[in-house]
C-alpha cells in the first residue's frame, strides 16, 4: 500500500524555484529519507506533505488525502517535528504532551511517550528553560504522541548529544517495527544509512538519486552512504 505519493511537485518563492519537479512514493511502513545540501528543497517538500504549503503544481497525496485541501483530517493521522518550531516559553513539558495528545482522537498514552523520550525528569520544567537537545526530544515526543500513521521528522537528531542520538535511533527503530510510515530529513548520512529503507538525494529542487542506501553505495562504487552522497552531490555540480 502506498502511504505517500508525490508527482511532479513544483514550488516557487518569488524568483527562487525551491522544488522543481519532484516525484516519489513511500510505501506504508517505509522509512524514507530526504537528504541534500542546504536549500535543496527538502523542507519545502515536507511542508507540502503536511499541507503547510500549497504546491504551485503537481500532485501530493498522503494516506490518499490532498494535504492542501484536507489538512485538518490529515492532521489527525500524521505527526510532525519541524525545524525551529517553538512552544510558549512557560508551557511545561508534561502540559505540552497532555495538550498535544488532546488534539488527537486516538492518541498514544502521553505519560508513556514522556518516559520513552526520557522526559519524565523534566516534566515540570518550562519549555523556555530546556536545553536545545531537551527541546528537540520534546518536539520528537510531540510528533509521536498522537500515535500517527505517518510522521515527518525534519532534522531528527540535530543538536542531540551522541547518547541521545543513539537512543533516538533505537526509538525510530521501534517506530518502524510498529508499522509507522516515516519521512526523515537529515544531514547525517550515518543516520540515514542505518534508519532509512530508501533515500532520495535532493539537489537544487530536484531528486538526483533515489534508492536503498545499499543501491546508492553500489551505484557510486563507494563504501558508505556518506561517501555515496558526496560522490552524487559532486557529480551534480
Ligand atoms: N518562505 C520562503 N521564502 C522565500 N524563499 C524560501 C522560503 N523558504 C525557503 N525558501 C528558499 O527555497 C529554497 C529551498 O529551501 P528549503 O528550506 O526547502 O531547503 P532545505 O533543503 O530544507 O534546506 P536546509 O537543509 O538548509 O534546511 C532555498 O533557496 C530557500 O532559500
Amino acid at each position: 500500500m502506498t502511504a505517500i505519493e508525490v508527482k511532479d511537485l513544483h514550488k516557487r518563492y518569488g524568483e527562487t524555484l525551491a522544488v522543481d519537479g519532484v516525484s516519489f512514493t513511500v510505501a506504508a511502513g517505509e522509512t524514507f529519507g530526504l537528504v541534500g545540501r542546504n536549500g535543496a528543497g527538502k523542507t519545502t517538500t515536507v511542508e507540502c506533505l503536511l499541507g503547510l504549503r500549497r504546491p504551485d503544481s503537481g500532485t501530493v497525496r498522503v494516506l490518499g488525502l490532498d494535504p492542501a485541501r484536507q489538512r485538518r483530517t490529515l492532521a489527525q493521522r500524521t505527526g510532525a517535528q519541524l525545524q525551529e518550531s517553538a512552544l510558549p516559553a512557560r508551557l511545561r513539558v508534561g502540559e505540552a504532551l497532555r495538550l498535544f495528545a488532546a488534539f488527537y482522537r486516538r492518541p498514544a498514552d502521553w505519560r508513556r511517550v514522556m518516559e520513552q523520550w526520557d522526559l519524565e525528569p523534566m516534566r515540570d520544567k518550562a519549555f523556555g528553560d530546556l536545553s536545545g537537545g531537551q527541546k528537540q526530544r520534546l518536539q520528537l515526543a510531540l510528533a509521536l504522541v498522537g500515535d500517527p500513521e505517518v510522521v515527518v521528522l525534519d532534522e531528527l537528531t540535530t543538536g542531540l548529544d551522541p547518547v541521545a542520538r543513539r537512543d533516538t535511533w533505537t526509538l525510530i527503530g521501534d517506530l518502524k517495527a510498529s508499522g509507522t510510515t516515516a519521512v526523515l530529513v537529515s544531514h547525517f548520512m550515518d543516520e540515514a544509512e542505518v534508519l532509512c529503507d530508501r533515500v532520495a538525494v535532493f539537489d537544487r529542487g530536484r531528486i538526483i538519486a533515489m534508492g536503498t542506501p545499499q543501491e546508492l553505495i553500489q551505484q557510486t562504487g563507494t563504501n558508505s552512504l556518506d561517501q555515496a552522497y558526496i560522490a552524487l552531490a559532486r557529480a551534480a555540480r
